[in-house]
């Protein structure tokens, strides 16, 4: 990925993830992302928790907003704050093997930043990862992580109270599958294919990422008769192309009944439905941010009815991406759905 004094300072010099080049140390963090952070057997441990929480490079000396100093001492302060997660946790691991080694009791379900000191700890495979590197590990998966997943609830929200219609047949879904008996479980989301279609047709009107993360090409390209020489910073617009009246439909309409019955996916083979990426730097966190949106659309679904205040109209609610301070969404929430008796 293309690196930036946005990037450096937000990344303890490319040490993360998501700007740190190609390459073996890439490949690296990339394999500990995977397989120690964000397998689908980690992500299903957190179903617990999840179920309770419900710039041009020769101008780079300016800084007229004084925007590098602000950036540089919030970095600082997110600093001070990453790095008392880790010693903190260092500590109650310390204790928990001690419980261990002297009453032989199995410690709780680790969380991520756990994985991340275990992996420090207690593998050996040749390679190591600093305290840094570690630091900037959480960094991106709190910046990656938590705007991306919480516009495309708020976007996923506000076609719900949009299309009152839509609500009511996933609703009925919902009563049809699970009933009112009881909650909705994140095992029921296989059998609910209009609530899969819903969030599907949210992904492709709202990607919270629209231009994906800047890529950098590592080698001379031909694309459509345009040369790419090694080294271009490049932007994939997946914003214009999921909304291409060549490859969609009435492509301005939230439509979920456009996925019923449709095999594409979110998963980087649809090159025309791409929230996600493709690829090898496609985003890590799908499998949780996935899990995340289902169960909190499947909650959202099964026990609110959702309408818009007086002062509000349809409207207002047409610009549901950007996130500006004053443009929260609200809603009035009507409780008291599923009627458990
Ligand atoms: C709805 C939620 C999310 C969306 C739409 C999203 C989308 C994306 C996109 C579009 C990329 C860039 C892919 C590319 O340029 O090809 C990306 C990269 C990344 N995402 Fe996500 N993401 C989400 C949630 C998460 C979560 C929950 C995490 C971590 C827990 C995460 C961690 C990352 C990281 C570390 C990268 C950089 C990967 C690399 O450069 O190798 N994301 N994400």
């Amino acid at each position: 990925m293309t690196s930036w004094f946005v990037s450096n300072v937000l990344s303890y010099n490319c040490s993360d993830l998501i700007f740190s080049a190609y390459g073996p140390r890439w490949r690296y963090a990339r394999k500990i992302f995977m397989v120690n952070l964000l397998s689908a057997r980690r992500i299903s441990s957190f179903q617990a928790a999840r179920k309770q929480e419900i710039l041009t490079p020769w101008l780079d000396w300016l800084d007229p907003q004084g925007l590098k100093k602000k950036l540089s001492s919030v970095s600082k302060k997110c600093d001070t704050m990453w790095q008392g997660i880790l010693d903190d946790r260092k500590r109650k691991l310390e204790a928990a093997r001690g419980d261990q080694a002297t009453d032989g009791s199995k410690s709780e379900e680790q969380d991520i930043v756990d994985a991340l000191l275990t992996r420090l700890v207690d593998e050996d495979d040749g390679e190591n990862l600093t305290e840094v590197e570690m630091k900037a590990f959480i960094m991106n998966i709190i910046f990656a992580g938590t705007d991306t997943t919480s516009n495309a609830l708020q976007a996923v929200l506000g076609e719900l109270l949009k299309n009152p219609s839509i609500m009511e047949k996933a609703q009925a879904e919902m009563d049809s599958v699970v009933g009112r008996k009881r909650l909705v479980e994140e095992s029921d989301l296989p059998n609910l294919p209009y609530l899969n279609a819903i969030v599907k047709e949210n992904f492709r009107l709202h990607p919270p990422g629209p231009i994906l993360i800047p890529h950098l090409s590592t080698e001379d390209n031909k694309i459509l008769g345009y040369e790419i020489p090694a080294g271009t910073t490049l932007f994939v617009n997946v914003h214009a192309i999921h909304r291409d009246p060549a490859l969609y439909e009435r492509p301005l309409d939230f439509y979920p009944e456009r996925f019923l019955g449709s095999e594409k996916d979110v998963h980087g083979f649809d090159f025309d439905l791409l929230p996600f990426g493709a690829g090898p730097r496609m985003c890590p966190g799908k499998g949780l941010a996935l899990a995340v949106v289902f169960y909190t659309v499947a909650l959202v679904i099964q026990t609110c009815d959702l309408r818009l205040p007086e002062n509000l109209k349809l409207e207002d609610l047409t610009d549901l991406i950007a996130l500006r301070r004053n443009s929260l969404l609200q809603a009035l929430v009507n409780l008291g759905y599923p009627k458990t008796s």
